[in-house]
């Protein structure tokens, strides 16, 4: 099996250098300047073990890849990037391998099977950081992070079964399950507190904010007859993915990273803007999550600096 990782950012960086670490074949899609730093010198993997110096191939666009039929891919873009990156994927020639949305959110997997057959749905639970080209950190130990995976819409196949293996046998604690879904509707939920996170200081308590948008969320799945894994309340994740002792490890969530590395877009529309599309979709009301969404589109169209907003400002444009 050929593990071809695409984006290699921060997600993909710890993923693609943790299965080379282990030895597995590994071929990277960069985009400068982190394919100009991998290629020069390798990926550094920050962890709790240490530092360590990941080395593979890696090529700058999919059309200069020659398809095997053992590749599996890994989609490791933002989701604002997926569509681009799979119209780029089948152009240069993949068709029926494997690919795996190790992604946020839950529309990435719909956008690939108009593309694609066989795809799986990957749940990310790991705090990983990019902010150097070259560079790649990870924020608990002793395992990089928990993966729940299963083919999309439901099932599992033997595709599943090797690639959480080769996820394994890189420190990446990975479990196969029918209902691949629902641990990911269960992220989102986690997840609609990213753009508090980037609005706020670093440091900043995001609970009072997240906790109303997270109610907001799960009543909105109620109404559309969602089933979901409630993964806040994941018991491994104590004992599996524990906060690193030193406190390094990353900058922010993935959306702080976003705006701290100046990437001129977030995810928020695929986040809270997927509760407000549901919501719309099954005649209910979520305007935290709508007023999210609005603050994040200000955020950017006013330069898309992290930590803009003081507690107070954000508590009178989410709650008026
Ligand atoms: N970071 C985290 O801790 C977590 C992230 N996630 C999710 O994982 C997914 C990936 O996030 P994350 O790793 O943080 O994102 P990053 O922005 O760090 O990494 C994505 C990388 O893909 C690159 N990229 C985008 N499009 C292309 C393309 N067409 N060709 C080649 N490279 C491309 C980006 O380039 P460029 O640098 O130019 O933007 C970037 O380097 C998201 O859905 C996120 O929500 C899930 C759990 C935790
Ligand atoms: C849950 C969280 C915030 C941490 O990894 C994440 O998924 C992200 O950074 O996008």
């Amino acid at each position: 099996m050929r593990v071809i990782v695409h984006g290699v950012g921060a997600i993909g960086g710890v993923v693609a250098a943790a299965l080379a670490l282990s030895g597995q074949e590994v071929l990277g899609i960069a985009r400068d300047p982190m394919l100009q730093a991998i290629t020069a010198g390798g990926l550094t993997l920050d962890s709790a073990r240490g530092r360590e110096r990941a080395r593979f191939a890696c090529v700058a666009h999919p059309r200069e890849i020659t398809f095997r039929p053992d590749d599996v891919v890994l989609l490791c873009v933002k989701t604002q990037h997926t569509e681009a990156a799979l119209a780029d994927l089948r152009a240069a020639g993949m068709t029926d391998q494997p690919l795996f949305c190790l992604q946020n959110g839950v529309a990435n997997e719909d956008m690939a099977l108009r593309y694609f057959p066989n795809v799986h749905a990957v749940t990310v639970m790991m705090p990983a950081g990019y902010a150097t080209p070259g560079e790649v950190t990870i924020g608990c130990e002793p395992r990089f992070g928990i993966f729940e995976m299963g083919r999309y819409p439901f099932g599992r196949d033997e595709a599943d079964e090797a690639l959480s293996e080769a996820l394994n046998a890189a420190n990446i604690a990975c479990f196969v399950r029918d209902d691949a879904m629902a641990p990911k509707w269960g992220k989102l939920i986690l997840n609609l507190g990213n753009i508090t996170g980037a609005l706020l200081p670093a440091g900043a308590d995001c609970a009072p904010f997240d906790g109303p948008l997270r109610e907001e969320g799960k009543a909105v799945l109620e109404a559309a007859g969602i089933d979901w894994a409630d993964l806040g309340t994941d018991p491994r994740r104590e004992v599996l993915m524990r906060t690193r002792d030193s406190g390094e490890g990353r900058v922010g969530n993935s959306t702080t990273q976003s705006l701290a590395r100046g990437t001129g877009s977030v995810e928020t529309d695929w986040l809270n803007g997927e509760i407000v599309r549901l919501a719309r979709l099954h005649g209910v009301d979520a305007p935290l999550n709508a007023r999210a969404q609005a603050l994040s589109l200000r955020l950017m169209s006013e330069g898309g600096e992290a930590g803009s907003l003081s507690d107070k400002e954000l508590e009178t444009a989410l709650f008026g």
